[in-house]
């Protein structure tokens, strides 16, 4: 009966009723993307960020213009973004910009010894080493692979109070610079891990280099691979501060900017530009590895909401929840979150002096030219990982 009445109407009517069901289907979309940006890429908790979904929805819209097309079509096929510009810079700032990479950041942290509560925490077997040193090195089953000045130090710190997680302290730099020492190599500058216990290292350098995809999956397809993500134009500066307190009289952030300042031409064969255009090393990833191996972690959460973020990493590996807001206290004079207790100490701890540092300030109309430089790889990268940064407005 209604089946007929609803056949019988006449076509206005039956107009209203598409329009609405249209209307329905569109907002059922947008309440998926929603759920989709805050599901994959927040934690439960709510954040700045999250607010900013909606917003995302739009900024991909935005992918579509052409100039993005245009943009993005320059660095797949790799023409003047992929380096070229890299003959016209001064060999001596190249040769340094090497040599400083060759620099240590941070000193080798030796695994730290053993702790009653971290035996504790793992029924079945116990938490970390036992005293007599148990256990045996394996290859990593975790890597944080990225990205330079993004908040790995942090990340890896903070995973290390998990008693299921055990790390290398110092990046081994296997998959770029020492993959001709080959596996055993590798394997042996691991810490012993115990059955259930996860090894893993950072080495951020790995997000850029072309060959580490494929020699990761070539030692395990299963490999889980995080990225610590943040502004690419915060970490351009922050990568030049880095390299500017190593080398005081290097020229000005300015001036490594620019090709040509006049014509504004950004110098992308500077790496401090290059790494942050993510879209394009992202790329290069996943020819090897599927989306749901590989975890962006926000730079910025870290800072705001470390336990958030901490909780969304444990997820990914498999582990329980067991680094909390209870571990983490905001140290007014760092200015960035501790730990309350280090792993295998008693003690506050703050991360060293080569993190946080204070940066110069940068001509702001140079950082509006890098912002306008970096919105459409920003746009393709939020759409290829599904999540939204915020780093455009
Ligand atoms: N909790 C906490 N304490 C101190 N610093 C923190 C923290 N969380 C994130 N960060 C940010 O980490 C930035 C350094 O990033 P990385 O550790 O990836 O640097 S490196 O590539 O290993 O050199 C570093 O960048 P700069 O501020 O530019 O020094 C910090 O902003």
């Amino acid at each position: 009966m209604a089946f007929s009445r609803i056949s019988k109407l006449d076509p206005p009517s039956r107009g209203i009723y598409t329009k609405a069901s249209v209307m329905l289907c569109s907002l059922f979309t947008f309440l998926f993307l929603l759920h989709c940006f805050t599901d994959r890429c927040t934690s439960t908790s709510p954040t700045p960020v999250e607010s900013s979904s909606a917003r995302a929805v739009a900024l991909i819209g935005d992918l579509r213009s052409l100039r993005t097309k245009r943009l993005v079509y320059e660095w797949s096929h790799g023409s003047e973004l992929m380096g070229s510009g890299a003959a016209r810079r001064s060999p001596r700032i190249i040769a340094d910009e090497r040599r400083l990479q060759e620099l240590p950041e941070e000193p080798l942290i030796l695994p730290p010894p053993d702790t009653g509560a971290s035996r504790r925490a793992s029924p079945r077997f116990a938490g970390k080493l036992s005293p007599l040193g148990e256990g045996r090195k394996k290859l990593p089953q975790a890597l944080i692979i990225g990205v330079k000045k993004g908040g790995t130090r942090a990340l890896l710190e903070f995973l290390r109070v998990h008693p299921d997680i055990r790390a290398v302290g110092a990046e081994p730099h296997f998959f770029d610079r020492n993959y001709e020492n080959g596996l055993e190599w590798y394997r042996d500058l691991m810490p012993k891990t115990l059955e259930g216990q996860i090894t893993m290292e950072k080495t951020p350098s790995y997000f850029v280099t072309r060959e580490a995809p494929a020699r990761i999956s070539a030692m395990s397809r299963d490999t889980k691979l995080i990225v610590v993500v943040r502004d690419p134009v915060t970490r351009a500066i922050s990568d030049y501060t880095q390299t500017l307190s190593k080398k005081p009289d290097i020229p000005s952030f300015e001036s490594l900017t620019f090709k040509n300042r006049t014509t504004g031409l950004i110098d992308t064969s500077w790496s401090a530009i290059q790494i942050g255009i993510y879209a394009k090393h992202l790329d290069n990833w996943l020819q090897y590895f599927p989306m749901d191996q590989i975890l962006f972690v926000s730079g910025e959460r870290l800072i705001s909401d470390p336990a958030g973020e901490l909780g969304r990493v444990q997820d990914f590996l498999g582990l329980k929840r067991i680094i909390t807001d209870k571990h983490f206290y905001f140290n007014q004079t760092k200015g960035f979150p501790c730990l309350k207790k280090a792993e295998g100490s008693s003690k506050p701890h703050c991360l060293g002096k080569t993190k946080g540092r204070t940066h110069p300030n940068i001509d702001p109309e140079v950082v509006q030219r890098l912002r306008d430089f970096y919105r459409p790889f920003n746009m393709k990268f939020y759409q290829m990982t599904g999540c939204f940064f915020g780093w455009d407005d």
